[in-house]
């Protein structure tokens, strides 16, 4: 491998193989960043969808590139990662699919020789949705991102696939293959199907019984509207730490169907749920701060929502996050400020004093 200073150098060129919504996300943030990036996918119109968006340009002819990121769907990640392998005999070869074992495997089976210029990625960030024209440059902000080196796995391999992350703005998080496909059956896979679950249960039901949706049940089933062929091959990569969480769940299904008229065996259910949550890092990997939501209906005019922030950052308080519904009945939008739950009376009390409409 060529030798390089990853305190100093750029890390591209890069090639990123898939110019899907995680593809086209890295080079738009490696673009930002002032890195070449060369996209490639087996549909042009992805490559070009990608380019114009600023994502980087066509893979051109003979390109060598320091750095491949393959960002295909996963059932086919080993398969390219072993031909960028073998293809870029220099180059350092890092994936983003949702599982880390499955293409370690195929790497070592077909081109061992190669293994250490692998370093498996996974950033903990997407959507629900797919493609080119869903991806942000800033998607990667603050999230963390699995850096899975094997024992085989070059230092400088290793460094490089760190700097792609924080490059694109994420924080690196280390953790053996293995390690990862056990944490994401929990943070990731099993939320996804005890969504998609949620969410069967309103297939089929009554308009008048689905008219009463509110954002509890758009924020249990937002994810469960992902690509099912993309969800698919993910669960079937990890289908052994998934299912160990789901016999796990089935047993806690059980004992909460049989005490759902038993108010304090309800109860230690319902608490178990809140200590879940509160074991949540917060944002940046850093302590989870406590956060409250504070609700105001906002005007549905033009320059109401700028106004609002601009209150906000008077008041001095931190948009945590923030959501916006609107209300069913009236020309106003419901804006959700989450923010520390230490500020919320201030900032409800500020707000109004300012002649907002704060919910109380
Ligand atoms: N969607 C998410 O939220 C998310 C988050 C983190 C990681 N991932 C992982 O990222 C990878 C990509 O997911 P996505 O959401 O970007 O999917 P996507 O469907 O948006 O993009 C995949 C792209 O790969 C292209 N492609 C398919 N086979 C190819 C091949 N053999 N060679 C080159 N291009 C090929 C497709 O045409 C498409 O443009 C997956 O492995 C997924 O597990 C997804
Ligand atoms: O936020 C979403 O929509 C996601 O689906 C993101 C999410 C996740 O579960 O956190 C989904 C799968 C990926 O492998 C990584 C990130």
């Amino acid at each position: 491998m060529a030798h390089r200073d990853t305190e100093h150098d750029l890390i591209g060129p890069v090639h990123v193989v898939g110019a899907g919504l995680l593809g086209t996300s890295v080079g738009l943030a490696l673009s930002r960043a002032g890195e070449t990036v060369w996209v490639s996918d087996v549909h042009d119109d992805n490559v070009r969808t990608a380019a114009g968006l600023g994502a980087g340009v066509a893979l051109p002819e003979g390109a060598e590139p320091a750095l491949v990121v393959v960002a295909v769907p996963p059932s086919v990640v080993g398969v390219e990662v072993v031909r960028a392998l073998s293809a870029a005999p220099r180059a350092v070869v890092t994936d983003v699919g949702s599982v880390k074992a499955q293409p370690l495997a195929e790497v070592l089976s077909a081109v061992p020789e190669h293994v250490a210029r692998y370093v498996g990625g996974h950033p903990m960030a997407g959507s629900e949705r797919s493609g080119p024209l869903a991806a942000s440059a800033s998607l990667f902000e603050g999230r963390p991102w699995a850096v899975t080196p094997h024992p085989r796995a070059e230092e400088g391999g290793v460094r490089v696939v760190e700097r792609l992350a924080t490059t694109c703005g994420a924080v690196p998080v280390a953790l053996t293959p293995e390690q990862h496909d056990r944490a994401v059956a929990r943070t990731s896979h099993l939320p996804h199907l005890m969504s998609v679950l949620t969410a069967a249960r309103l297939a089929g039901a009554e308009p008048a019984e689905l008219s009463l949706s509110g954002q509890g049940v758009r924020d249990v089933t937002r994810i469960a509207a992902s690509d099912p062929v993309l969800w698919q091959q993910i669960i079937v990569g990890n289908a052994g730490s998934v299912r160990e969480l789901l016999v796990d769940v089935r047993r806690d299904l059980d004992a909460l169907i049989g005490e759902l008229d038993d108010p304090a065996a309800l109860a230690v259910h319902l608490r178990r749920g809140n200590d879940g949550v509160a074991e949540i890092p917060g944002k940046h990997g850093g302590e989870a701060v406590p956060v409250e939501v504070v609700t105001v209906s906002v005007p549905d005019h033009p320059g109401e929502l700028a106004r609002l922030f601009g209150d906000v950052s008077a008041i001095g308080t931190n948009i945590e996050d923030l959501r916006i519904d609107h209300d069913p009945g009236r020309p106003v939008g419901l804006v959700e400020l989450h923010v520390a739950q230490r500020s919320a009376a201030g900032l409800r009390d500020a707000l109004e004093a300012r002649h907002w409409a704060v919910q109380r």
